[in-house]
């Protein structure tokens, strides 16, 4: 069983990005613990979404750490200008990574933390032997590529067996799940073993505003307001 405290990262994916700055304050001040940061290329995802400038322009509105998470092909490609734009942690998806264990080096090797995420449908076990490699696992409880879709109910055996993967082989990583997480999950989303919950659309389209989503998904996690990173 995962001990640590569960970390929210709210999603600018679904901020207003006219007004990207305020967005990343409010839910800083809520107790935010990551801000997380959704790279699409319209390639590996039918969407396309935002780049290194605008992560940059979001590492000046915050000093939480960005969790940039990249949905892009060939992401050893950009790997230097998401660290160079603010990254704490970079993650790849597994489906677009032939040589993962040399793209985890590089992020390694750029000072930041590595993470790698695996779509729904991609088996648990191909983190096994890349798990005491990395920092972060990730999760995918939606088929990735936008915001505001509905939590996939397989997600959580999903989870459990993530857990278990890393106890296995005794990995410390993180194991972080995006996609679909509210209020009404979350409970069950940590006990089934994350650590780290993503929210977007809980969080910047709560209808009381950020701050009330960061204060609804940090209660409904029992997780209370911990500056853990
Ligand atoms: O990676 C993602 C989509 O590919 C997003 O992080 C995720 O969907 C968050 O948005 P929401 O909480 O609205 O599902
Ligand atoms: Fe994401």
């Amino acid at each position: 069983m995962n001990q640590r405290p569960t970390l929210l990262a709210p999603s600018i994916l679904s901020a207003d990005f006219g007004a990207l700055a305020d967005g990343i304050r409010e839910v800083d001040q809520a107790g935010a613990d990551w801000i997380h940061v959704d790279v699409m290329d319209g390639r590996f995802v039918p969407n396309i979404t935002l780049g290194p400038a605008i992560t940059a322009a979001a590492a000046r509105a915050t000093d939480r750490p960005l969790d940039v998470h990249l949905m892009i092909e060939s992401p050893e490609r950009y790997l230097e200008a998401f660290a160079e734009a603010g990254a704490a942690v970079l993650t790849v998806h597994v489906e677009t990574c032939p040589h993962l264990h040399r793209t985890v080096q590089q992020i390694r090797e750029l000072g930041v933390a590595p993470g790698v995420a695996i779509n729904p449908a991609t088996p648990v076990d191909v983190l096994r032997d890349i798990a005491p490699d990395l920092d972060l696992v990730l999760v995918m409880s939606v088929n990735p590529g936008f915001g505001g879709q509905s939590f996939i109910p397989a997600s959580l055996d999903r989870i459990r067996r993530t857990r278990d993967l890393l106890t296995a082989v005794g990995s410390q990583a993180r194991l972080e799940v995006d996609g679909g997480v509210t209020p009404d999950n979350a409970a069950s989303v940590v006990a089934a073993g994350a650590d780290v919950l993503v929210a977007g659309s809980a969080v910047f389209r709560h209808p009381e505003g950020a701050a009330s989503g960061v204060a609804a998904l940090r209660s409904a996690a029992g997780s209370p307001h911990l500056r853990s990173v």
